[in-house]
């Protein structure tokens, strides 16, 4: 009886049939989008129209930035006024630094990088106000900042002072000055930023999806961002970045890659940095990310990890007919760059809060509560005895 369904609506609830549940929203359209197209049919991936591989090609991260916050590339003036704040802010604030500090070298870096997201928020003077040009001021700092946070934590829990920001650097180089000390030779500094572009967005995928629910209540800027990466940390989703260089450490040698992925198979485990819920044919963004791996595997004596990557490729295909997503490339190419995995999925932070930001913005245009239905089917309604 659809008295079980709580709430009427058209299609659930209103005849006597049962509601059609789609578990994990699989295959439900829920609003539109401006931002991003996503098309498995031809494994494609277009930013406001441009197709990510070109832009991955020939444009820098703050360019893809200001195309997903504004939606157009920017001229060479908006760059440089975008570039001047965004290098401007790039500093913690000793406040911030005292906090991140004062957190646990246990906790996981994704867990430093929510509270440091809280603590902008709540510090931020600008926090009351949501309309579209101060959520992108916002959006800007948050750019800004996450890079110094995720090198400022890394460094400590290598036991090494942080290293202070650099203004004459692009965002890719200064980080990974922040991060390491020196900036590196320019084929890492390449793959990096490819990296960076092809994370920035990737339509209604569930920490995109979560920022906006958490928006559609009307709640701010850092709150939703906050969600976001709570929801990108889980293993099926960003951090399976960190979950593939685990399982490469794990088999160690490529020759036994092919047993490896076959006896995790048998025991009907999931192989981390395979499968989509929209690609069933391949990640339109692998094929990039790839061959960014490949260059960097080359300049820095990788290629054990090359060999690894398309055994398990190769097996995977064979074996189940499912093939790699993005984190599938990065999570080695991270670790061929000099990071500690469990900063895999911050580096994926920094580049998704332009996506999340995107559609926090875009949400608030046309905003309508996010709230769907569930059908009951626990106990029937009883009194609760007399005691
Ligand atoms: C940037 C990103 O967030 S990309 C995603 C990163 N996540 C991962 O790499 C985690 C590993 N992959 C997965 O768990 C899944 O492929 C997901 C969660 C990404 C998508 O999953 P869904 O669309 O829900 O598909 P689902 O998990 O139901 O898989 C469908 C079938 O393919 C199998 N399958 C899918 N992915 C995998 C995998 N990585 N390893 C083994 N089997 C898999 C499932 O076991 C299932 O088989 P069954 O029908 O026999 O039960
Ligand atoms: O779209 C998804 O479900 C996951 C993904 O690839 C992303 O967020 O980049």
């Amino acid at each position: 009886m659809t008295a079980a369904t709580d709430g009427t609506a058209a299609g659930a609830g209103s005849g006597a049939e049962e509601p059609q549940i789609r578990k994990g929203l699989a295959g439900v359209v829920v609003d539109t989008t401006a931002v991003s197209k996503v098309v498995p049919e031809t494994n494609s991936l277009t930013y406001r129209g441009y197709p990510v591989q070109e832009l991955a090609q020939s444009c820098s991260m703050e360019e893809v930035a200001h195309l997903l916050w504004h939606g157009e590339l920017p001229t060479a003036a908006e760059l440089a006024a975008q570039q001047q704040e965004e290098r401007s802010q790039r500093a913690l604030d000793p406040v911030l630094r005292g906090v991140l500090d004062a957190l646990p070298t246990t906790c996981h870096p994704m867990d430093v990088l929510r509270t440091a997201v809280s603590v902008l928020g709540a510090r931020d003077p600008r926090a009351a106000r949501d309309d579209r040009e101060t959520n992108l001021a916002k959006s800007l700092t948050l750019f800004a900042q996450l890079p110094a946070v995720v090198a400022h934590d890394m460094r400590r829990r290598r036991g090494l002072e942080p290293v202070e920001p650099d203004a004459e650097l692009g965002y890719s180089e200064n980080f990974l000055r922040m991060c390491f000390g020196e900036v590196p030779d320019e084929v890492s500094v390449r793959a990096f930023e490819v990296s960076l572009v092809l994370y920035a967005e990737h339509s209604f995928n569930a920490s995109t999806f979560a920022a906006r629910v958490v928006t559609s209540t009307l709640s701010d800027l850092h709150s939703a961002v906050t969600a976001a990466i709570g929801a990108l940390k889980g293993p099926l989703h960003g951090g399976a970045n960190e979950a593939v260089m685990h399982a490469m450490l794990e088999i160690g040698d490529p020759e036994r890659a092919a047993d490896w992925l076959r006896g995790e198979i048998a025991a009907k485990r999931k192989i981390m940095g395979f499968g989509h819920r929209v690609y069933r044919n391949g990640d339109s963004r692998v094929p990039t990310m790839e061959a960014a791996f490949r260059e960097l595997a080359a300049a820095r004596g990788g290629e054990k990890w090359v060999r690894m990557y398309e055994e398990l490729q190769r097996t995977m295909a064979e074996e189940k007919g499912i093939h790699p997503n993005l984190d599938f490339p990065t999570g080695p190419a991270y670790h061929l760059l000099g990071f500690d995995i469990e900063v895999f999925t911050p580096l994926f932070v920094m580049s998704r809060v332009t996506g999340w930001t995107a559609h926090i913005v875009e949400q608030l245009e046309a905003n309508a509560l996010i709230r769907p239905l569930s059908h009951y089917v626990g106990q029937p309604q009883r009194s609760v005895p007399v005691r």
